[in-house]
């Protein structure tokens, strides 16, 4: 693990990354046109947008660095294994809620080394009072949370709660759910779910806000590599549902995710009630 993202560069980052939440901004106040991808899923101006700021601003930041962007179209694994850093990004997570206008969308950006996410920034333009929220993480530094204009707020996953004390708070997606993730809630102790776009739902878990995010339906590397960040930097973990190894990026020439489980504080009670659940 490298040092390569400094203070200074930690700052314009997020600055690059606020400035691209105000393009994709600009678009969802107004009417935009949605197109549809080859793979059936939606797009629009504001993915682009995003995409081309990002690009350039990581290009300026870090010219040596290439870049995998969900809109930069396939960089075959030949070419990406060789890659030990890289930028992953999604510029628009949750084009189905920007298109609903609901608020639940994101930018990602994360820098992965040896196919570990070592820092990320999530930046959710419509969340919050204050007109936008962001979560960063850095291996070894620290995850934080933002509202506009404020400093850096440290962030950490919480302990999951006795099931005999308190109920779990589960989160799970709005639009992409599954009757795997509903088998596994169902072998789970009392629970409240919450449903939610994006990667948001990766940083409420880093946040202490939610206790167990099961993702048990497709996604790609790019959709969490960045939050992946800011879960493992709070002190959580983003684990293979099968193997419950920590997920890794660039293993292979899909950038299709296996069915992850991301949750806070390890240990040895709520791996055995995860494992029950997962053979439920
Ligand atoms: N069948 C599928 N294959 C791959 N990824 C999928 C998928 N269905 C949904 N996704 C991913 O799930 C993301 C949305 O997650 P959620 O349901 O948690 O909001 C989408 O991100 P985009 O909005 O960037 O396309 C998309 O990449
Ligand atoms: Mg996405």
């Amino acid at each position: 693990m490298t040092n390569f993202v400094t203070d200074d560069l930690r700052s314009r980052l997020i600055e690059g990354v606020h400035a691209a939440g105000r393009e994709v901004m600009a678009v969802y106040r107004r009417d935009f046109e949605v197109a549809t991808k080859g793979d059936d899923s939606p797009l629009t101006e504001a993915d682009m947008a995003s995409h081309h700021a990002l690009v350039a601003l990581l290009e300026t930041l870090s010219p040596q660095v290439p870049i995998l962007s969900e809109e930069s179209g396939g960089i075959p694994f030949a070419t990406r294994r060789a890659w030990g850093r890289y930028w992953l990004i999604d510029p628009l997570d949750g084009t189905k809620e920007f298109i609903k206008k609901n608020g639940e969308f994101t930018l990602n950006v994360a820098l992965i080394e040896d196919g570990v996410p070592v820092f990320g920034i999530v930046h959710a333009p419509a969340v919050g009072d204050a007109g936008g929220t962001t979560w960063i993480g850095q291996h070894g530094q620290g995850a934080w949370k933002q509202q506009p204009g404020g400093s850096l707020e440290s962030i950490s996953v919480r302990a999951l709660p006795d099931p005999e004390q308190a109920v779990w708070k589960i989160v799970g997606s709005r639009s992409h759910g599954s009757d795997e993730f509903e088998a596994f809630c169902a072998g789970l102790p009392a629970h409240e779910r919450v449903s939610m776009g994006s990667s948001l739902k990766l940083c409420l878990v880093a946040e202490g806000a939610a206790d167990l995010y099961p993702r048990l339906a497709p996604t790609c590397e790019w959709d969490t590599a960045a939050a992946q960040a800011v879960v493992t930097a709070a002190g959580g973990d983003v684990l293979n549902a099968e193997t419950l190894e920590p997920l890794r990026c660039n293993q292979q020439d899909s950038v299709l995710n296996p069915f992850f489980i991301v949750c806070g504080q390890r240990d040895g009670r709520w791996e055995r009630a995860l494992r029950a659940a997962l053979r439920a």
